[in-house]
């Protein structure tokens, strides 16, 4: 099966009815009939949904709905009533039953089959058999949910006993995907596994599982929104105790409460512009409401930017620090990665230019997940396959999240005529050791005087990789470094604030709601129903975080990179 998710269920995903329903109470309330009718009228010629569209009725947020209207796409669209009247009904073939192993397939003492859907109770009738059943037996009863049973798996239509396992029944919408879910927990086996899937495929009212469909249709219920989505996956993928700490409270809804809590204050300064459109200032209602708004998107505007100048904190640590090696040829940063990976990753040899390409090794450094980088030695090369290796790691060491200068301490380190020690850093690495994420580490110390040696700067970390001198404190000072820079814990132990961005996706839609909101701020206050658009606009971008409003587009690439089963 491809990466794609449950062909064609993205396009038919649309904003419930409910997402277009402003609560009673809240800011339609703020409009006279008249002045709604004229808003409206407004909003037709300029092909807009209402203002008020992105406030939300009460949860579920998200319906697994069917239409054949297609994406809503772009700025409000608005969905017609009668859309959204056809979007009700589901279509029996997307709403199939779906099932799917949920655990790595091979040899293990337990293997979970997960079924979900309309027909996992059925399912239970048609393979399981509880323990107290059999001959001579009450006749079969239907599961208390919630509650494991032991029981045989049986196929449904020859009987026979496939496994003796364990079995639980989730009644929906108390369950992962918010619809009646059944888990079949068996031996792990390949016969075993295959068995019971073929027995489950023989009822005609099941279907296999897509990739990630069990999340999306959890995400459809309304029980995750894309962020929480997002948090699940990370959690699944995350190798080090920050990014685990990180993904889980996008899981568990941390980021998506935030980010509510932003859309929410938009949405009220929209309806204070709006309560202008058609009573006008100093009317029926209160002076300097404008200016109220005003006020508080510049304090929205504020909270929006200092989110964006984070660093890429979130990011970073999700995906994991670039580090990158690089300096002269025989430096001995080969060394230095072996050292760090603590195996011979990269071929060390004294000839200079031995490596060629870039050479990443995954790393744990305190905690933080490190792609260190060795890259081919920086040098002036008439030799075609090492021009390339060159070019590589200079890109490379530009591109980096953080970058470690090796010197070789025995080479730069020269006598001045006075008879003074001198560093003597090459030109060509001049230019690289001004870029503000840049290290500096000088190697092989022991092959320095051992009589009257050279006195070497102090901030400079230095290291002898042949008899380990002063590894420990550089191995201290960089995970120190590194926690300073990315980490969600300061050195002494205090949290400092969490980044509310981990993935480029938030990034794009923040910086779209901030565009949105300077350009409310530049539109003149008599234009007060354009600068209102721009609010909507903000606050729908912010909704796209989450996946309240126009999803379609996004809602494969979250869902493409769950495993099946998931
Ligand atoms: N004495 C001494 N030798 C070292 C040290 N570190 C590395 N070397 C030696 O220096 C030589 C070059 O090491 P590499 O790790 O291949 O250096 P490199 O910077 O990766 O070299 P290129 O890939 O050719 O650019 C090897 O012979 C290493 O054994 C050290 O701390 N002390
Ligand atoms: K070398
Ligand atoms: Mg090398």
């Amino acid at each position: 099966m491809s990466g794609r998710v449950a062909p064609g269920l993205g396009s038919r995903i649309a904003c419930s009815a409910k997402a277009y329903i402003p609560r009673r109470g809240t800011t339609s309330s703020l409009l006279s009939r008249n002045s709604k009718s004229s808003l409206r009228k407004h909003r037709l010629a300029a092909n807009t949904a209402s203002p008020l569209s992105a406030v939300l009725g009460p949860r579920p947020l998200y319906r697994s709905l069917s239409s054949r209207s297609g994406v809503h796409s772009g700025r409000g669209d608005a969905p017609s009533a009668e859309r959204d009247a056809e979007q009700l009904v589901l279509s029996d073939a997307q709403r199939r039953t779906i099932y799917a192993l949920s655990t790595p397939p091979g040899k293990a003492g337990v293997a979970v089959i997960r079924v979900s859907g309309p027909d996992a109770l059925e399912v239970w009738r048609q393979v399981v058999q509880t323990r107290r059943e059999g001959k001579g037996k009450a006749p079969e009863r239907d599961p208390e949910p919630w509650k494991m049973h032991r029981c045989h798996v049986v196929h449904p239509r020859t009987q026979e006993v496939l496994d003796d396992g364990l079995a639980v029944f989730f009644k929906g919408p108390k369950s992962f995907t918010t619809e009646d879910v059944l888990e079949l927990h068996v031996h792990s086996g390949r016969a075993i596994i295959s068995s019971v899937l073929r027995a489950i495929a023989c009822l005609p009212f099941c279907r296999p599982a897509e990739r990630g469909e069990f999340t999306r249709r959890a995400f459809e219920g309304g029980r995750l929104d894309l962020t929480q989505v997002e948090g699940l996956r990370d959690l699944i993928d995350a190798e080090t105790e920050t990014q685990r700490k990180l993904a889980l409270r996008n899981a568990e809804g941390a980021t998506r409460a935030r980010l509510e809590h932003l859309r929410k204050e938009i949405i009220q300064c929209m309806a204070l512009v709006e309560a202008l459109i058609d009573f006008g200032e100093g009317e029926d209602i209160e002076e300097g409401v404008y200016d109220q708004a005003r006020e508080r998107v510049q304090k929205l505007r504020a909270t929006i930017a200092h989110h964006l100048s984070d660093n890429r904190r979130g990011e970073i640590m999700r995906s994991g620090v670039r580090l990158a090696i690089f300096g002269p040829p025989n430096a001995g940063k080969s060394s230095l990665l072996n050292f760090l990976a603590q195996r011979e990753a990269a071929i060390v040899t004294p000839v200079p230019g031995t490596t060629r390409d870039i050479l990443e090794v995954s790393l744990d450094i305190g905690g933080l997940p490190v792609i260190v980088a060795d890259t081919a030695g920086l040098r002036h090369t008439t030799d075609v396959v090492e021009k390339i290796g060159v070019e590589r790691a200079r890109k490379l060491v530009e591109t980096a999240d953080i970058a470690l200068c090796v010197l070789p301490a025995n080479e730069l380190c020269v006598r001045t005529r006075q008879g003074r020690w001198r560093l003597q850093v090459p030109p060509s690495l001049e230019p690289l050791l001004k870029l503000e994420n840049n290290y500096l580490l000088l190697t092989k110390t022991d092959l320095l005087p051992a009589d009257n040696p050279p006195p070497l700067p102090k901030e400079v970390w230095q290291i002898s990789l042949k008899t380990g001198a002063g590894t420990p404190a550089f191995l201290l000072g960089l995970a120190r470094l590194l926690r300073q820079r990315f980490n969600l814990l300061s050195e002494d132990g205090t949290r400092v604030e969490e980044p509310l961005i981990t993935h480029a996706r938030h990034r794009t839609h923040l910086e779209n709601a901030l565009g949105f909101l300077d350009a409310f701020l530049a539109t003149p206050p008599e234009d007060v129903v354009p600068a209102a658009e721009e609010l909507r606009y903000a606050a729908q971008a912010i909704g796209k975080i989450s996946g309240l409003i126009d999803v379609e587009d996004i809602l494969d690439a979250v869902f493409r990179d769950f495993c099946i089963g998931k």
